[in-house]
């Protein structure tokens, strides 16, 4: 068997010319989406996430605002701009990239809930946790947005998902818990015992640890679907969680990269064209 692609930079594609379509709406209503984005340091990573971002802005006609900031800054600097940010109204949304190396909590908890694109303010986790609705983070709900995209049932479903940070993990167990996607969900990390029993058992299997190759063939149900979110790197090249044998086992595998990735883009958008929508009273289509 050689598993079934899941390609998100295809889906990527396909969901930014839906999304221009629906800012072409907005601006028949006189409303110009603005995300604005900030960044601390130089980390070459995360100076090629915040570009990216900034380019598929400008292929949907949303515009953005950069403020990067110097290695070295301190909590109280970026905070300032968060302040700055919360106030100007050309900016509908913006985000914090992380890691910025300072108290995350401290800098997401500043930032205005309503123009909090990532979904990762306190009121915004907790409104995913109490079923509210609320923008959710971008990564996780990707990952579900693609096994939708190729028809994946989730309903019923086993997921193990490997890892429990703040960005994957943990949110993803959340949404893949509501009514509507109603799977059954194993949160898996550093202290399981035998994470290959976890696994083998699984439908889905998401990938989240930043461990290379720590999912391999023989940990993986024939025919599941397994995503790969892992982003370590080896001589530059990502060396993902996943190893490339596991294509002859799954029925359905990210490509990495050129699967999870590009999905954390597309819903990205997709928060900011929503917040925006939200702010004019635009109804979002069904
Ligand atoms: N404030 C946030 N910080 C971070 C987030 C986030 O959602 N919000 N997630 C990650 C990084 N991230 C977005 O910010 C991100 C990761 C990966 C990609 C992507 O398209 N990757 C490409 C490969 C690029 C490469 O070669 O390095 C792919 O997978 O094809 C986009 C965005 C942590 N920080």
């Amino acid at each position: 068997m050689t598993a079934t692609v899941l390609d998100g930079k295809a889906v990527l594609a396909t969901m930014k010319d839906e999304l221009r379509a629906r800012v072409a709406r907005l601006a028949e209503a006189g409303v110009v989406p603005g995300l604005a984005t900030v960044l601390v340091g130089d980390d070459p990573a995360s100076t090629w996430y915040v570009g990216a971002k900034h380019k598929d802005c400008a292929e949907i006609g949303v515009t953005s605002i950069r403020k990067d900031l110097p290695a070295g800054s301190s909590l109280e600097g970026v905070l300032a701009v968060v302040d700055e940010l919360n106030e100007r109204p050309d900016v509908t949304a913006f985000l914090v990239q992380q890691p910025t190396g300072l108290d995350e909590f401290a800098i997401l908890s500043r930032v205005d809930p309503s123009k909090d694109v990532d979904g990762l303010h306190p009121f915004n986790l907790g409104s995913l946790v109490m079923n509210k609705k609320a923008p959710l983070p971008c990564t996780p709900v990707g990952c579900v947005e693609l096994l939708r995209r190729y028809d994946v049932p989730l309903n019923g479903a086993e997921v193990v998902v490997v890892g429990r940070g703040l960005t994957v993990g943990r949110p993803l167990g959340l949404i893949l818990t509501r009514r509507s996607e109603n799977a059954t969900v194993t949160m898996c990390h550093t202290g399981t015992k035998d994470l290959a029993a976890h696994t083998r058992q699984a439908d889905v299997v998401v990938a989240a640890a930043g461990v290379p190759d720590i999912i391999t063939p023989d940990m993986v149900k024939p025919g599941a679907a397994v995503l790969d979110v892992g982003v370590a790197r080896r001589d530059g090249k990502i060396a993902g969680d996943v190893h490339k044998d596991v294509a002859e086992v799954a029925g359905y595998l990210t490509p990495n990269p050129g699967g999870v990735g590009p999905m954390t883009r597309a819903m990205l958008l997709a928060n900011v064209v929503e917040a925006a929508e939200r702010a004019a009273g635009v109804e979002p289509p069904a």
